[in-house]
């Protein structure tokens, strides 16, 4: 069976993995995965239905059975739009504490294998590398300090008109990088033939090149 090339981008919050990952998949003609959009949308289904996050068995049957549907650009969760909801940061703290229960990890595991197709996949997330995609021929590990990560979620959200505070910004990612970097199962960590790159001072273009770069070097025909 012909192998099909992966490409995972691992890393904290606000790397810059997830617009990474976009332009890169764009530029290959490539498949993504956004694994983090399905912890979002399992702590806000969780939410939504009732379940406290505390009935680890519960919150992992909403994980088996999201009625989650994708069309364009939306998501929805039934049939409810909720893709500006699953971008909030609560979205994304919540998703972050359904995150650490195994039985939710175990639950979207093959759901997230069976996003590699042809021609090719580029997967963003924080163990892609080390336990989705093991044998991906190309991994990522992106990172950036906590205080430029604080400060592009600042002007995103800024740019989006909300109202949001610097300080606030800078302790929820404290707070998420804690919880996501020592959980017990599959904790944010570079997988070990992971190229690691620092973006705090490098630009999205600057990004862009050094993985398509890796890519090439790892995929001549690609
Ligand atoms: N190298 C960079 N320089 C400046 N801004 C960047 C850089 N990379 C990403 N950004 C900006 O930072 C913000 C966060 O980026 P992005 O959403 O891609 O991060 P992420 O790692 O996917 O975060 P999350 O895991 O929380 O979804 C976006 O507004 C993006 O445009
Ligand atoms: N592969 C993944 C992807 C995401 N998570 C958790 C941890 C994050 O804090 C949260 C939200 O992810 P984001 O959308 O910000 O990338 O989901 C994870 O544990 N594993």
């Amino acid at each position: 069976m012909t192998e099909i090339p992966v490409l995972t981008i691992d890393g904290p919050s606000g790397s810059g993995k997830g617009t990474v990952a976009a332009r890169v998949a764009d530029s290959l003609g490539w498949h993504i995965l956004d694994s983090g959009a399905l912890y979002r949308l399992t702590g806000l289904a969780a939410l939504k239905a009732g379940v406290d996050y505390d009935d680890h068995a519960a919150v992992a049957e909403i994980a088996r059975h999201l009625p989650v549907r994708f069309e364009a650009d939306r998501v929805y969760l039934d049939d409810e739009d909720v893709s500006l909801e699953i971008r909030t940061e609560t979205a994304g703290n919540n998703a972050s504490r359904v995150a650490a229960i195994p039985e939710v990890r175990a639950a979207l595991l093959e759901w997230q294998r069976s996003y590699a197709r042809p021609p090719g996949l580029v997967a963003d997330g924080r163990d892609m590398g080390t336990v989705v995609f093991p044998g991906a021929r190309v991994k990522i590990f992106l990172e950036a300090s906590a205080g430029e990560r604080a400060r592009r979620r600042y002007k995103q959200l800024k740019d989006k008109g909300m109202d949001v505070n610097l300080a606030g910004l800078i302790a929820e990612i404290e707070e998420r990088d804690q919880r996501d970097r020592n959980r017990k199962v599959a904790p944010l960590v570079p997988a070990d033939d992971a190229l690691v790159i620092d973006s705090t001072s490098k630009t999205i273009d600057e990004v862009v090149d050094l993985v398509l770069q890796a890519v090439r070097k790892a995929l001549p025909h690609v």
